[in-house]
């Protein structure tokens, strides 16, 4: 399998190369030049397989030129292993046709633990297999920090260091982060959004200069490839479960960097009968605006209820981009550094074909707060505030009543007790057990100001030897 840049001017990289990168040569992200295809009765034959089976037969054909079948076959089972459902990623039914797919089994409790849990093991297999070290480097409004600590946290040949905006991720996701011991692990609180932790990240590629000569900067957030392939997985898991190939459904995903929708509209493309996928936004809402409007601008970030959706320049977007301008990558550069300097608009084609797959909705902190409670009322199910926006946007699409819509809940409600809280439930989430004594452990963070000078000297005083 060959990977190609959404920009169309950086050279084609194996799996292998591309998992140890971050942005193409030519800023664009990479993807796959062709993708596999799965047939109906392909499909029909993964109801057999359970979560590392599936993930296995989905995976393969993305890593197989670098990683023989049975190394898969292992780094798969001891990912999903970490996991605490046996059915890893479990379906749990609110009301006659909707769905939520609880995504958050994993160690840090969110979904980032499907993809980075795994990471974490291919980087290792990898750099064992070459002999080499990398540094990573992160931007986290919450969940991908710590989800990356902990995949890579055993990793000897890696140094991680993980931004966070200062004072702007929940109590329990800050400690998720900066209590994991390790002298590898590097937690920076940045004085600025998640937006200028994720630009100091995209900067940090296009100039590597901090860096010792013999290291390679990776990325964990999901311009990494990898990152998007471990969430193709669970929606053919969940699909199968409700009835694919002979059913369709709907996927409602609440949104930020488009890295988990994407993923959802890279199962369709593979072959999944996906009747619709719901773009579900807080009130950071560029990607309702460019399905509604056509054009993409960039806004002021607002700090809401769901923080980790807190974001305004949603990387994955260009990856889908680069199919709406059907993988013209010379169209793709253009835009981009159109962008770059302010708003622009898409051909009324390429929103065509968006709006064929794509509808979306905006949800407010209101109305966050209002389906918390609601959904508790209901079912008593505890929903966390980014898994409510998810519900909410597929109660209010215009689905036919046939169509089941699975809301992809993405977070444990104890990640955001204040939420719950402020939805007037009388109950509180808990942490589960092996997180119980979460704030009592010390805790480890450098504060450094919003310039990428200061990040990148810390940086390059911290590597390990
Ligand atoms: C809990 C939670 N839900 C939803 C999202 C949005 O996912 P994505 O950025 O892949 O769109 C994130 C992170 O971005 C998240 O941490
Ligand atoms: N919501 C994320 C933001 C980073 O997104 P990523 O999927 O590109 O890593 C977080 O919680 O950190």
């Amino acid at each position: 399998m060959k990977y190609i840049s959404t920009r169309g001017q950086a050279p084609a990289l194996n799996f292998e190369d591309v998992l140890l990168t971050g942005l193409a040569a030519d800023g664009g992200l990479y993807v796959p030049e062709t993708l596999p295809q799965f047939s109906a009765a392909d499909i029909e034959q993964m109801a057999e397989l359970d979560y590392p089976q599936l993930a296995q037969k989905i995976i393969a054909p993305f890593v197989s030129d670098c990683i023989p079948e049975a190394d898969l076959e292992a780094i798969l089972q001891s990912t999903y292993a970490e996991f605490r459902h046996d059915a890893v990623a479990p379906l749990v039914q609110l009301d006659h046709n909707q769905w939520v797919l609880e995504l958050f089994h994993g160690p840090t409790l969110a979904f980032k633990d499907f993809a980075l849990q795994l990471l974490g093991r291919l980087l290792d297999y990898v750099l064992e297999r070459k002999h080499q070290k990398v540094v990573i480097m992160g931007a986290t409004s919450g969940d991908t920090g710590s989800a990356a600590i902990e995949g890579c946290k055993r990793c000897n040949n890696i140094d991680i260091f993980i931004l966070h905006p200062h004072g702007r991720v929940s109590d329990v996701q800050r400690k998720q982060m900066t209590t994991v011991v390790g002298d590898n692990i590097h937690n920076l609180a940045v004085q600025g959004n998640f937006d200028d932790c994720q630009a100091m990240v995209k900067s940090s590629f296009n100039d590597r200069g901090f860096l010792p000569a013999d290291r390679r900067l990776v990325a964990v957030n999901s311009i990494n490839w990898a990152r998007i392939m471990a969430q193709i997985v669970y929606y053919f898991y969940a699909a199968v479960a409700l009835g694919a190939p002979a059913r369709k459904m709907a996927f409602s995903v609440p949104t930020g960097n488009f890295g988990d929708i994407f993923a959802g509209y890279l199962a369709q493309q593979m072959g999944l009968p996906i009747e619709r996928l719901i773009i579900a936004t807080n009130s950071n809402d560029v990607l309702h605006r460019v399905l509604t409007s056509g054009t993409y601008g960039r806004q002021s970030l607002e700090h809401t209820l769901s923080p980790s959706m807190d974001i305004t320049v949603s990387s994955n977007f260009e990856r889908l981009l680069f199919d709406l301008y059907q993988r013209d990558g010379a169209a793709i550069g253009d835009l981009m550094s159109r962008f770059d300097a302010g708003d622009i608009s898409f051909s009324a084609a390429a929103m065509d074909r968006a709006k064929t797959l794509f509808s979306s909705c905006r949800v407010s902190d209101d109305e966050t707060r209002e389906q918390i409670a609601a959904t508790w009322d209901r079912c008593e199910y505890m929903l966390d505030p980014h898994s409510a926006i998810g519900v909410k946007a597929a109660l209010d699409c215009d689905l036919p009543a046939s169509v089941p819509v699975v809301t992809l809940a993405t977070a444990h409600p104890a990640k955001f007790p204040d939420a719950v809280k402020q939805a007037g439930l009388d109950e509180a989430p808990s942490l589960p057990h092996h997180l119980r004594d979460l704030f009592e452990r010390p805790e480890r963070c450098e504060v450094l100001p919003n310039e990428l000078a200061a990040v990148q000297a810390f940086m390059a005083g911290n590597i390990n030897a």
